[in-house]
């Protein structure tokens, strides 16, 4: 090992970031690990799995850990030659000296420990689904993982064949009466996607009516599987959800690699809710859609798939052409946003009143750019930046607007003004609830918001309100949403998970 022997390593400490000290503590604790050094050695390898190691420094001020807790005498040098092989294999600095070894621990530690709180948090603190799902991740990566994120824009993912239910499949449908054959499959993030050919178009109603049964022969537990059409004759494309230790979540890296995959325009407001059933990028533009309704029960992913909008927002605009009006009734869902200078009028508006006058502002602002769109002899806000300059979007995001209607019912009619007239000034909503319910979202407001994304609803008849379809109700939560455009067909997706830390640093 010429600079850098065992018997050096041996007699160092080690330590890694602040932050990633904190975590590694916390998830000691949580998984009831003895020492930090088993969750470092986790969290190392953990990091291993990825690409190259983010340039940006990390910080040495976490506590010190000495290499004898890390390492024994018989797998230092395996440690030594996989930190050397990834850094070889990712362009990332050579592990030949003490100080790149040392850099190496730190660095690795400091991602795997964030990877693996993720982990822990995406199973709920579950210690057996995490152990599982630590396995499943080794078992799946070069077959699943990687394919579908490296080809962000892929419409298939090639199957991993431990996943290939076929063979159940078609057992469980002839129990249900449905003579069927399986053509291929895709093995998607969350759900495997089955080309099911029938024996005569007759089976449909059948099998449309025996989504449960065929459920509950494939012992999904609670999970649904849905019906979709495919492109073939008496062809039709059955996704079945998968048991959640083998869901691939898509974190900030498949969305910075989404983000990417499209070309910036500062004409549009294109966003990136999530990845569809099979694994392809989901985006639309939101200055086209023109107002958006995200609707969902508590703890499905609402706040998460917020971020995800207004980071795809921010990270493809300046603030000249971009404001953010962020409303926040309860004041819990935008403070990371404060003293961003994309903010609208230079803060976030928390609390019943602020979130009145923010509205009330919105309105005034409307009026003033139709006035001033006017005297320029343009029509639109495009047209109007051209000529004159400023005019960014504004693009209001209102959390918990069921709340503000109970308070002051005059709100809903300054909301149906926006959504009717607001898109030729440049202003866009999206409007969020986690109480979709027809007294609170007349049909008045839904129609002037063709748009929506359902989270995971309690009942039918909140899909119902979010999508004037029902569907919500079978999703399988943390993110998993179905997105409606108008002329377009129903959409699932699985939403890309930000935590707070990944919304910080991506703003
Ligand atoms: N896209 C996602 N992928 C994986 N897990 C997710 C995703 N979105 C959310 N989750 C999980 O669900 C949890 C709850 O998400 P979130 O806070 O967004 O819910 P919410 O609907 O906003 O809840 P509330 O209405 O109570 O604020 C997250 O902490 C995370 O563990």
């Amino acid at each position: 090992m010429n600079a850098l022997t065992v018997q050096q390593i041996m007699s160092s400490r080690f330590r890694t970031s602040a932050n990633a000290d904190g975590k590694t503590k916390a998830l000691m604790e949580g998984l009831g690990l003895s020492t930090k050094a088993n969750v470092a050695r986790l969290a190392i390898g953990r990091s291993l799995s990825g690409g190259p190691l983010s340039e940006d420094a990390v910080d040495a001020k976490g506590l010190e850990i000495p290499a004898t807790s890390l390492f024994t005498q018989n797998d230092v040098a395996t440690w030594v030659g996989l930190l050397a092989t990834h850094a070889v294999m990712h362009g990332g600095t050579p592990v030949d000296s003490m100080d790149s070894f040392r850099a190496a621990i730190r660095g690795h530690w400091h991602r795997g420990a964030t990877l693996l709180m993720n982990d822990w948090q995406d199973v709920n603190e579950d210690y057996d689904a995490f152990i599982s799902m630590l396995l499943n991740r080794r078992a799946d990566l070069p077959a699943t993982k990687s394919e579908i994120h490296a080809r962000p824009g892929a419409d298939a993912a090639p199957p991993a064949p431990s996943e290939d239910i076929s063979k159940q499949l078609v057992k469980a449908l002839g129990d249900i009466g449905v003579n069927a054959e399986v053509k291929g499959v895709v093995h998607g993030p969350r759900v495997s996607r089955y080309r099911v050919l029938l024996r005569d178009v007759n089976q449909l109603d059948r099998l449309r009516k025996g989504l449960e049964r065929l459920a509950l022969a494939l012992n999904l537990q609670n999970m649904m599987p849905t019906l979709g059409p495919s492109d073939e004759a008496r062809t039709v494309a059955l996704d079945i959800p998968r048991p959640r230790v083998s869901w691939i979540n898509a974190g900030r890296r498949e969305l910075e690699a989404a983000l990417n995959s499209v070309p910036r325009s500062e004409s549009t407001l294109e966003v990136f809710p999530g990845q569809g059933v099979t694994g392809r990028v989901i985006h639309f533009d939101l200055a086209a859609a023109p107002h958006l309704l995200v609707g969902g029960a508590t703890g499905q992913g609402k706040s998460v798939c917020m971020h995800g909008l207004i980071v795809s927002l921010i990270s493809r605009h300046s603030p000249d052409t971009l404001r953010l009006c962020l409303i926040d009734p309860k004041q819990v869902e935008f403070p990371v946003y404060s003293g961003s200078k994309y903010l609208w009028n230079d803060d976030v508006a928390s609390g019943i009143t602020e979130a009145r006058t923010a509205i009330d502002a919105l309105v005034v602002e409307m009026d003033n750019r139709y006035a001033q769109m006017k005297a320029f002899g343009v029509n639109n806000v495009l047209d109007a930046r051209r000529k004159a300059g400023g005019f960014p979007f504004i693009v209001a995001f209102i959390d918990e607007l069921a709340d503000l209607i109970i308070q002051d019912r005059t709100v809903e009619s300054k909301i149906v003004r926006l959504a009717q007239a607001a898109r030729a000034a440049g202003i866009h909503l999206v409007l969020a609830t986690q109480r979709p319910d027809a007294k609170t979202f007349s049909g008045l407001i839904r129609s002037n918001i063709p748009s929506r994304i359902a989270l995971t609803v309690q009942k039918s008849s909140e899909s119902q309100i979010i999508l004037d379809d029902t569907g919500a109700q079978d999703l399988l939560g943390r993110g998993d949403m179905l997105i409606k455009r108008p002329g377009e067909e129903l959409e699932r997706g699985h939403g890309f998970y930000l935590s707070l830390m990944d919304v910080e640093a991506m703003i």
